[in-house]
């Protein structure tokens, strides 16, 4: 369950007031955010993700209610609890793709488990770039691997902030078919930020920015 209940933000004291509509999804829901660019589409990611601490609102993921988290309790949270899937590839470009998984995992204190992720990079069409290192992997791989980093600890809720824009109509149903089997396997709510209209037809929940 995820609930957001009158949520601003301001970058500086002086600057614009965002607010943000109220969000309310049951259990296993999916959710589409749709806003034109600058509108604010990141900063209410980073706000549902503990990235960023909201002037005034609440945000309740699963009975936590994240605005009343301390810092270190709301990186524990998002580090075990949230999969962001992000805008720019984020995946450590000194490691390999299984090491990046590991990493991943150790920093969720979630145990690593080969078959697992052998199974996953498997969907993901990236078990034979296993070993690769990041900078060797084309651009649908490395967004791949973005999927995967997001998954691989199991999060409750997976954040993903324009997961699909920059892509052609083939690879863009590919990635949110993907995203959307992800969140069915873990039963995790998707939450996709974007405006990308492309990928309204796959959700029964939309809010406009
Ligand atoms: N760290 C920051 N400090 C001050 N202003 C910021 C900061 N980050 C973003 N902004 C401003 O806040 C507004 C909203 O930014 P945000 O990135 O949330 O928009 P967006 O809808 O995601 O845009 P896009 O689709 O182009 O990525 C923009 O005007 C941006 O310049």
């Amino acid at each position: 369950m995820i609930q957001s209940n009158n949520l601003s933000f301001q970058y500086t004291k002086t600057g614009q007031v965002f607010g943000f509509p109220n969000i309310s999804l049951e259990k296993q829901q999916h959710l589409l955010i749709l806003g034109a660019s600058g509108i604010g589409k990141t900063t209410l990611m980073h706000l549902l993700a503990g990235i960023l601490k909201p002037v005034s609102g609440e945000i309740i993921i699963n009975q936590t209610a994240l605005t009343a988290l301390k810092h270190r309790e709301l990186d524990q949270f998002r580090g075990r609890k949230i999969g962001l899937v992000f805008q720019q590839k984020h995946a450590i470009t000194s490691l390999n793709v299984i090491e990046n998984l590991q990493a991943r995992l150790f920093f969720s204190k979630k145990p690593v488990n080969h078959n697992k992720i052998d199974a996953l990079l498997s969907q993901l069409d990236l078990l034979e770039f296993k070993t690769s290192k990041v900078n060797a992997l084309s651009e649908g791989q490395l967004q791949r691997l973005g999927i995967a980093l997001a998954v691989i600890h199991e999060p409750q809720v997976i954040l993903a902030d324009e997961p699909t824009s920059s892509l052609d109509d083939v690879n863009c149903k590919i990635v949110i078919e993907l995203l959307l089997k992800q969140a069915a396997q873990t039963q995790a709510h998707l939450i996709v930020i974007t405006h990308d209209h492309r990928i309204k037809p796959y959700f029964q929940n939309t809010i406009a920015l």
